[in-house]
């Protein structure tokens, strides 16, 4: 099972881009992965091909092997955006492993703990009553966890204090309308500072999300010490992270509850080990997952065999259903996704529908927001 090649294949399929790539073998076989970090295509490019480089020739089936060659073999740890390249290639090798062995990936990791995996699908909406119908609307369609970001509304202008207000009455609201039945997550997407962090969580607490997520920049884990002792919101954060030595001061400082684990950002391999001492803590797995067929299968089927696991991030209610780039892809019910029942990852895609709709010119950093003042602030 000799590794011969790495294809990247950027993609603009029917519902949005993906930066996937496959591994093929000597024996002609391949095995699919997805990268998690889009906002620099270049650097994750080039990154996949300087793994490449030291992938090439290595047998496919030695997976934690190659891991280790994939982060110790460039001297420099091979963290964030190599993190991510070497993400995608680990996912493929399971891919590959469970499709040599002809048993779905969830098998080789465990074997089940669930019948399928509770999602949450993202909710949008421009004021307060179409955020309420477009909930409504959602959970008619059988959803009941749902999640929106911290906005100021005024895109693309970003005031911190203006967003946190906006962003509780949306809150308030639809607790309001939707009654207890319905799980709220907030994604705050590392906007805030402490002060306003603490004050959004504080004031959310009465409408008792399901958890806040990134509420802090991501830099420092220590940040989150503050914070915690200061609301007792449920705390998700993670998915910037690649390595458990990321992961680490949140896990062992009891800092969160959710751990945002992004396979296309960790990896399998990674990314089951970071679960692992997550459960030490008694922290669930959430994987962030705002990501195309690929990462969803793969967390799906992380997510069957993990004990620890309280709900997958899933972009939308429809999946892949008239994509024309995915043949197989996870099924995704309302409320819930499960792997496809076939062998490895589980998914099928058209790999020439691929190659012929690139999107490299597509990917790239984020709309950029700024502060009234003129300054930075995240996307
Ligand atoms: O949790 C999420 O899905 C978000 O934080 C996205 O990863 C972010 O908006 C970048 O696309
Ligand atoms: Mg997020």
């Amino acid at each position: 099972m000799k590794i011969t090649e790495i294809e990247s294949l950027p993609v603009a399929a029917g519902a949005g881009t993906y930066l996937l790539i496959a591994v093929h073998t000597a024996d002609g076989a391949h095995g699919l992965g997805e990268v998690g970090m889009r906002s620099r295509p270049g650097t994750v490019l080039g990154a996949l091909r300087d793994l490449a480089d030291i992938v090439i020739g290595q047998d496919a089936n030695r997976i934690e092997h190659v891991w280790q060659t994939m982060y110790r073999g460039g001297f420099f740890p091979a963290d964030r955006d190599a993190g991510a390249a070497m993400a995608a290639i680990d996912m493929a090798l399971w891919d590959l492993r469970g499709k040599t062995l002809g048993v779905p990936l969830y098998e080789l990791l465990g074997g089940p703990c669930r019948d399928q995996v509770p999602a949450y699908v993202h909710l949008r909406g421009t004021d307060v009553e179409a955020y309420v119908d477009n909930a409504r609307r959602l959970v008619e369609l059988g959803w009941s966890h749902l999640r929106f970001s911290l906005d100021g509304r005024t895109d693309p202008i970003f005031e911190p204090r203006q967003a946190v207000r906006d962003t509780l009455g949306v809150l308030g609201a639809l607790r309001d309308a939707l009654g207890d039945g319905v799980e709220l997550l907030i994604d705050v997407h590392t906007r805030l500072d402490p002060a306003d962090a603490v004050t959004f969580c504080r004031e959310a607490e009465p409408f008792r999300p399901y958890f806040v997520e990134d509420p802090l920049r991501s830099e420092d884990p220590g940040l989150y010490r503050t914070l915690r002792e200061r609301t007792g919101v449920p705390l998700a954060a993670g998915e910037q992270y690649t390595t458990k030595w990321a992961f680490r001061p949140l896990l062992e400082g009891d800092l969160i509850d959710h751990a945002r684990i992004d396979l296309a950002n960790t990896g399998i391999t990674e990314g089951r080990k970071i679960a692992a001492m997550a459960e030490a803590h008694h922290i669930q797995v959430a994987t962030h997952n705002p990501l195309g067929p690929v990462c969803s299968a793969a967390s799906a089927h992380l997510n069957t065999a993990l004990p620890n696991v309280s709900v997958q991030e899933q972009l939308r209610p429809h999946g892949w259903d008239d994509d024309p780039l995915v043949e197989v892809g996870p099924v995704i019910a309302a409320g819930s996704v499960r792997p496809a029942d076939l062998a490895g990852l589980g998914v099928q895609i058209d790999l020439d529908y691929a190659r012929k709709n690139s999107a490299a010119d597509r990917l790239g950093p984020p709309p950029q927001y700024r502060r009234a003042d003129g300054s930075f602030t995240n996307w």
